[in-house]
């Protein structure tokens, strides 16, 4: 795989994702319940990170903040040079449009459109030009260059996966957030793509946060991160499945 793009413009910092003292609650003052509590975290170019941890500890609430679905009640987001939390709606659909690409259990794609067009979609939706040669690369660099002109129920889960990857990389976002990408895929199409995820950011220079359960997944990261209710419980790097989950047994054992 060879990287797409030349540099973007700019600092290095504008391309940083940060996240500082983020603290997220839900509901009024007397019921109030932390889901997040002081969540630092950096993800630097060409990593891949997997955040872990039990059921309601938090992962998808910290993913929602990051995605600016969610408004922490402190701390700061950096992504794409700027601190998402004081953005407005309009602002912040625009940068997940642009600055970062999703990627979730169920691959979302549009049913009445070719995989050439849910791939380039995120550009049609930011009024960006279409380079239908880089559309074709992309498709080529994840796998699916033979099927562009089929509709995604001609494909089968892994394939159209790979075209969820490759729509997610369209606009060379700053950060790929895969949510369980692998859930509903068997074990042999599930080592396909995290191998393909895997080479999104050693190859293409990617950064990726992958949410996962399951501690085979999570292998693939550099490092992995432990939640435990709303909190950082711990850290692995270069861990092998067992050794993960071990560590998660252990979480969960602690009272
Ligand atoms: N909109 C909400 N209103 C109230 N409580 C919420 C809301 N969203 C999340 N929570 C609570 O915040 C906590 C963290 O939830 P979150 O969904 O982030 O956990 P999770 O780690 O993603 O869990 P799972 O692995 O089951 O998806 C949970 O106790 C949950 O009930």
């Amino acid at each position: 795989m060879t990287k797409n793009q030349g540099e973007r413009p700019g600092s290095h910092d504008d391309h940083a994702v940060t996240v500082s003292g983020l603290s997220k609650s839900f509901g009024a003052e007397a019921t109030r319940f932390w889901a997040l509590t002081n969540i630092d975290l950096s993800v630097a170019p060409r990593s891949f990170t997997a955040i872990m941890g039990p059921s309601g500890s938090g992962k998808t609430t910290l993913l929602n903040c990051l995605l600016g679905l969610e408004k922490p009640d402190t701390g700061s987001i950096r992504i794409g040079g700027m601190d998402i939390t004081g953005l407005g709606e309009a602002q912040l659909a625009e940068m997940r449009r642009s600055h970062v690409g999703v990627v979730f259990q169920s691959y979302n794609l549009i049913p009445s459109l070719t995989v050439a067009d849910n791939i380039s979609l995120p550009l049609r939706l930011a009024g960006r030009r279409i380079d239908r040669g880089r559309v074709r690369d992309l498709a080529e660099t994840v796998g699916v260059g033979a099927t562009l002109d089929r509709r995604p129920a001609q494909l089968s889960g892994g394939q159209q996966q790979r075209v969820a990857f490759a729509r997610a990389l369209v606009t060379d976002p700053e950060l790929i957030v895969a949510d369980e990408p692998t859930g509903a895929l068997d074990t042999a199409s599930s080592d396909v793509l995290l191998g393909l995820l895997r080479s999104i950011v050693t190859d293409l220079g990617q950064r990726a946060l992958l949410v996962t359960h399951d501690p085979r997944a999570a292998a693939v990261a550099d490092r992995v991160l432990f939640l435990r209710d709303g909190r950082w419980y711990g850290e692995l790097r270069g861990a092998t499945e067992g050794q993960i989950a071990a560590t998660l047994t252990d979480l969960g054992r602690q009272p």
